[in-house]
């Protein structure tokens, strides 16, 4: 066994206990490591005191790492020979403070992570990197080289547009908000275009001039710098030059680190950030936005699988502030909590701005032909709007020319080799060193070949469609409309899709066609009509959220439409009207459908009723992956029957959709109970045991609380 033990008991972050004995010669303590051991804590010695939330430099087994003081004990629990000595104690940022050590201890238990792998992935990576501090490159380490670096360029001083000013809803809301001074959630139910923006801004606004931060969360940014723009016009004038900050993925590990230092010292007093931001250190947090609260980004999707909007809660009542949860469509669970009155809603009836909403029309497609996926009414439609120099958007949620090759002979089909899944035709542009085969869940990349591979016809033909081919086809109806693509591909680039929006904005585009990229909080000021293809792909899907993501994806494009000039309008083509999704859309009737929702997921028992955790299985074989978890399922019958009476229940284990990615299978074991506590206490009880049972069968397991994909 290496010098290091883990500690054989739960080792939670301490409560400082005053007067609490501690050795006057040798300090114990306890260090959260990035470590899949255990609960991530292990012990350490030090001649001199240390502080909680210090970092330190440490050797694990024969690696040096950096880990995260999290507690100071009498004495160790592990034999004190084997105990290893500190190395060295960072002391370049403040200690991480208690109420982040805090959420940290919280999100490891809720979420069952090892600690260290709470906190430190957490961190700006050149703060949790031995080599930053040792060897010749380090100088000192990298805070202490940032700020021998100059600062950037200060940015051009934005005015503000015209602010405009707050209607009787908004500021109806902004008053309920900055009366606020203790900890509540706000649930914002304003329809699309009903000014949310201004609500948060004057409630950030009134924060700042008391002095405090805030955290505003969006669900991306590098889709929308404009707002980052308009933002920080109208923060300057409160806060100064240096008051807004803003993280997202796309930054270099040195620009985080800055941004991550500037809010975490209390210099930049607005946080712009995606979900990862949720766990900045803010010293004078006042208020909580969270924007797009529905939006599946705001759960992480790998490593820990966290909710930044539900630790947003979570952190608020923690430190006793306002949370403001904002959305045309807000999430089933956050809807529920509004109506049992633990979330306060506040509601933004009308369109800000002196506009309806836009028109919806249901095109049914049964009995119709159509002509590269269009109806004639909708290319009808969109005619007229190019001939009155309105925009058009063309929404597809689907990337790629078309999603599958096919042998018109004998009807093979283009395969992936590692996936149970069909590769993609991708074709940009004509020429056919721009076309090939590409698998969406492992990456895997083909050339499209001239025949076919089982019986050699060369009449492959593409089936289905996706944006490329809709981008083809709309040139070849409007030729003289100038269309662009916005989806994954299109904006790989850095930078891209901040261009094309940019042109859009401008007037430049004529014809947008998108996914979902274009669908989010945009507010397009030429765009009358909104064309919606396909959508019902989704409609019978296995997963449960499925309508409540429909709903809200066509929600959120159809609120693209009409937004500065009056007359939107939305086509929606599908072959079942009658569905109750698109008639809810149709009127717009947000409230209507989610409380038809909650009374289906009421009577069947699924969240917000129930509470779910989803164990899956990755093997070499689906019979392995489903072995290891009929064999966790027994773990938890056998060993904590007490929780199986205590309404813990189990499904049964079964292949996922796709069941091979990358040679990999896949199963899932879904985990239910109508108490969150007592999922919890089993969740705590359980999950020991499950890495030691996936080593012996050779199985990677992971465990994920509130899965929203099932
Ligand atoms: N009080 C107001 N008077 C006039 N215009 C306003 C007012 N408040 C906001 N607006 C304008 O209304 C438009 C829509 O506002 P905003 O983008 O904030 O809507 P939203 O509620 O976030 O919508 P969505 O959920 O669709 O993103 C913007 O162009 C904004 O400038
Ligand atoms: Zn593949």
């Amino acid at each position: 066994m290496s010098a290091l033990q883990k500690n054989s008991d739960t080792c939670g972050i301490e409560q400082e206990q005053p007067g609490s004995q501690i050795n006057p010669k040798v300090h114990w303590v306890g260090v959260a490591l990035d470590v899949p051991l255990g609960d991530g804590v292990f012990d350490y010695k030090s001649s001199d005191p240390v502080e909680l939330g210090v970092r330190v430099i440490v050797t694990f087994g024969r690696r040096k790492m950096i880990g995260v003081v999290v507690s100071r004990q009498d004495k160790p629990r592990i034999d004190p020979e084997q105990v290893r000595e500190i190395e060295e104690v960072l002391s370049d940022i403040a200690p991480l403070p208690a109420d982040w050590l805090r959420m940290a201890q919280f999100a490891a238990g809720y979420y069952q992570r090892p600690l260290g792998e709470v906190m430190l992935p957490s961190l700006p990576a050149p703060l949790r990197k031995v080599s930053a501090y040792q060897g010749k490159a380090s100088r000192g380490g990298p805070v202490a080289r940032m700020r021998k670096q100059r600062s950037p360029a200060p940015l051009p001083d934005l005015t503000p547009d015209q602010i405009p000013t707050l209607n009787t809803e908004q500021s109806g809301a902004v008053d309920q908000i900055v009366a606020c001074n203790s900890h509540q959630t706000f649930l914002l139910h304003g329809v699309t275009g009903s000014g949310k923006t201004e609500v948060y801004l004057h409630s950030a606004l009134h924060y700042l001039a008391g002095g405090k931060q805030v955290l505003f969360m969006v669900p991306e940014i590098n889709l929308t710098p404009q707002f980052e723009q308009v933002l920080r016009a109208r923060l300057v004038h409160q806060g100064g030059e240096d008051v807004l900050a803003v993280l997202h993925s796309g930054l270099s590990d040195g620009q985080r680190l800055r941004e991550w230092l500037r809010v975490s010292t209390g210099q930049a007093r607005v946080l712009l950030g995606t979900r990862l931001s949720i766990f900045t250190p803010m010293p004078h947090l006042g208020l909580i936005i969270v924007d797009e609260e529905h939006d599946a980004s705001y759960k992480q999707q790998d490593g820990l699988r966290y909710s930044a909007r539900d630790l947003a809660v979570w952190r608020g009542h923690d430190r006793n502030i306002p949370v403001v949860l904002g959305s045309a469509t807000p999430s089933l669970e956050s809807w529920h909590h509004a109506q049992k009155q633990r979330y306060t809603c506040l509601s933004l009836r009308q369109r800000a701005r002196d506009v309806t909403l836009p028109h919806i029309r249901l095109v049914d497609t049964r009995r119709l032909e159509l002509q590269q996926g269009f109806s004639p009414q909708l290319l009808e439609a969109m005619g007229k709007r190019l001939d009155a120099k309105e925009q058009v958007l063309v929404f597809l949620n689907r990337r790629g020319y078309a999603p599958v090759l096919s042998c018109t002979s004998c009807g093979w089909v283009s395969q992936c080799p590692r996936c149970t899944a069909y590769t993609i035709l991708h074709r940009s542009g004509s020429a056919a060193r721009h076309h090939h085969l590409q698998c969406h869940h492992c990456g895997y990349h083909a050339r499209v070949p001239e025949k076919c591979p089982d019986c050699g016809d060369a009449d492959l033909r593409p089936m289905g469609r996706g944006t490329q081919r809709l981008e083809e086809y709309l040139g070849e109806c409007f030729p003289a409309a100038r269309i662009a693509r916005i989806d994954a591909d299109s904006t790989r680039l850095k930078g891209s899709a901040q261009k094309l929006f940019a042109k859009v904005h401008a007037g430049e585009i004529d014809i947008l066609v998108g996914t979902q990229m274009v669908a989010k909080g945009h507010d397009f000021a030429r765009l009358g009509l909104v064309g919606v293809l396909n959508a019902d792909a989704m409609l019978f899907a296995q997963d449960f959220r499925a309508p409540e993501r429909l709903f809200a994806q066509l929600m959120q494009v159809a609120g693209r439409a009409g937004r500065h000039v009056a007359g939107g309008e939305v086509i929606v083509q599908t072959d079942y009207p009658e569905q109750p999704v698109y008639q809810a859309l149709l009127h717009h009737d947000y409230t209507g459908f989610a409380r038809h929702s909650l009374q289906e997921r009421e009577s069947v028992g699924l969240p917000p009723f129930a509470f779910q955790a989803l164990l899956t299985a990755e093997a070499k074989t689906i019979a392995k992956a489903l072995s290891f978890l009929e064999e966790a399922k027994s773990v938890a019958q056998n060993q904590f029957s007490a929780y199986m009476d205590m309404a813990v229940t189990f499904y049964d284990p079964v292949p996922l959709r796709v069941v091979r990615v990358a040679h990999v299978e896949r199963a899932q074991l879904l985990v239910e109970s109508t108490s969150r506590p007592v999922l919890q206490a089993f969740l705590s009880a359980w999950n020991p045991q499950l890495g030691p049972l996936a080593n012996q069968l050779r199985v990677r397991c992971t465990l994920e609380v509130d899965p929203l994909e099932i």
